[in-house]
């Protein structure tokens, strides 16, 4: 079973990326929504970014942006990964995600009362639009648009699409073993779970989440290879 990859976001600051970077986690978001307390400019995403190692991917994160706005980031920012966040229709991401070439994760909102088809449903029409849709982030429907530190069903996720999705919403290091081992998703996303205050990391929450992710992929590999061998 491949590891639980890990996306931390909302990084503000260098010492953050860095912190992020020595606990292991394989991504980094940096927020493009002025509105959010964990809103950065190009200029200060592209400085993080520069801080960043290679092999670690640096997601820009927009919630409604026009082409232009992303292709004006894009020129100052090198991102690897776009993740939109808002009401972004398939054709409007497959329209941004075209004009700066890079491939996009698209956020679904969950509900109480999301259904498997739902769910399906919606990742077959940007999977259509799109050779460069990457996946479905999951996070949970409040009336904002993101980093609000609230938890969803994950029962409601299908077994089928779990392994290939990224899962968020109030994920923290209590219910990262729960999360991993329950839903089992291709990553996570974690940006409230590991602050001291809005916009500001804390190394030893990043790190607790991390190591708490990796403890439960061990189990998982051990359980798995108990079962093969009985
Ligand atoms: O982090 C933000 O400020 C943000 C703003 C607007 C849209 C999304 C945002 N963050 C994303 O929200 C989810 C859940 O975060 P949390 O862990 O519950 O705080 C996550 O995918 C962030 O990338």
């Amino acid at each position: 079973m491949p590891r639980t990859r890990v996306k931390i976001c909302g990084l503000t600051r260098e010492e953050d990326v860095r912190a992020a970077v020595q606990a292991g986690a394989d991504a980094l978001g940096f927020v493009f929504y002025p509105p959010s307390p964990r809103h950065v400019t190009a200029a200060q995403a592209g400085a993080l970014i520069a801080a960043m190692p290679p092999f670690v991917t640096a997601v820009a994160l927009f919630v409604n942006a026009t082409v232009e706005e992303v292709v004006a980031v894009a020129k100052v920012a090198p991102f690897t990964l776009l993740q939109f966040h808002g009401d972004e229709s398939a054709a409007e991401c497959a329209a941004i995600a075209a004009a700066v070439g890079r491939p996009f994760m698209r956020v679904f909102r969950m509900r109480a009362d999301t259904s498997a088809a739902d769910l399906l449903e919606y990742e077959h029409q940007y999977r259509a639009a799109s050779p460069l849709f990457s996946s479905l982030l999951l996070d949970t429907y409040v009336d904002a648009y993101g980093g609000a530190g609230k938890v969803f069903d994950w029962s409601l996720i299908p077994k089928e699409l779990a392994p290939r999705v990224v899962l968020s919403g109030g994920l923290s290091v209590s219910n990262a073993t729960d999360a991993v081992a329950s839903v089992r998703p291709y990553a996570v996303d974690i940006s409230s779970g590991v602050e001291q205050q809005k916009g500001i990391k804390d190394a030893r929450k990043i790190a607790d989440f991390v190591n708490a992710v990796r403890a439960a992929d061990a189990t998982i590999e051990s359980d798995n290879s108990h079962e093969s061998s009985s």
